[in-house]
């Protein structure tokens, strides 16, 4: 296993995020492992190969958005073999129930692991997509996509404990919260709920996204 205990944290920035690229991605890896980050989680080749100058695992995840499918973390197996080449040792995609194109994700968790010698972090909604990634031989699940599913909406403001709680009692595998863990508070819920890891992102590398809270809930009327 690759991943210890502690604090993950996702260094993803969009196009249309003035942080967009992999320097600044790269900045925002390194100042992560200055603060006590065990892993990071990225996106896409170049901000993978950018993130590992910090010399912690990494998570890589490849979005690729379609008009067709909702499915577009590491949807096939191209994707996952891009970013492992660009130096992921663990691959995150989507296992959840929905439709996608080509091969099933028990295919692909499978091809990672075989063919790549990758671990997979499978990311999840529910708890029965959870057992079944499980079985599929994933290595590690993770809360990521709950709330961002048709079968999880709507979305809460805080993270989704109770599904974590159930699959750290019953799938077996180590299970990392992630999705809306916005507090140190909220992260100690998670360890305490039974998450082997916690991963965050947004409130620690976009900025844009933080700015917006304190204008939103900090401002007088
Ligand atoms: C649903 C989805 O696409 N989640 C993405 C997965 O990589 C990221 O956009 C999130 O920022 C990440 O999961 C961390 O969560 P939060 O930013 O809430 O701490």
């Amino acid at each position: 296993m690759k991943l210890g205990r502690g604090l993950i944290v996702s260094c993803q920035a969009r196009a249309d995020n003035p942080l967009h690229g992999p320097q600044f991605m790269g900045a925002m890896a390194l100042a992560a492992r200055d603060g006590g980050a065990i892993a990071i989680r990225a996106n896409g080749p170049e901000d993978i190969a950018a993130v590992k100058a910090a010399g912690l695992p990494v998570i890589g995840i490849h979005k690729v958005f379609s008009e067709a499918y909702p499915v577009y973390i590491t949807p096939d197996f191209a994707a996952a073999e891009a970013i492992v080449a660009a130096g992921a040792e663990i691959v995150a995609l989507d296992c959840t129930e929905r439709p996608r194109q080509g091969e099933a994700p028990s295919i692909l968790v499978r091809r990672i692991r075989e063919e790549l010698g990758a671990e997979v972090f499978a990311d999840i909604s529910t708890f029965d997509e959870g057992l079944r990634a499980a079985d599929w031989g994933a290595t590690y699940l993770a809360t990521t996509l709950s709330g961002y599913t048709a079968a999880t909406e709507p979305r809460p403001s805080g993270p989704d404990l109770a599904l974590l709680e159930a699959l750290a009692g019953k799938s077996g595998l180590p299970v990392v919260a992630e999705g809306r863990y916005n507090t140190p508070a909220l992260v100690r819920q998670g360890f305490e709920a039974g998450a082997h890891a916690v991963v965050v992102g947004t409130m620690i590398t976009n900025p844009r996204e933080i700015t917006r809270r304190f204008v939103a809930e900090g401002l007088p009327a």
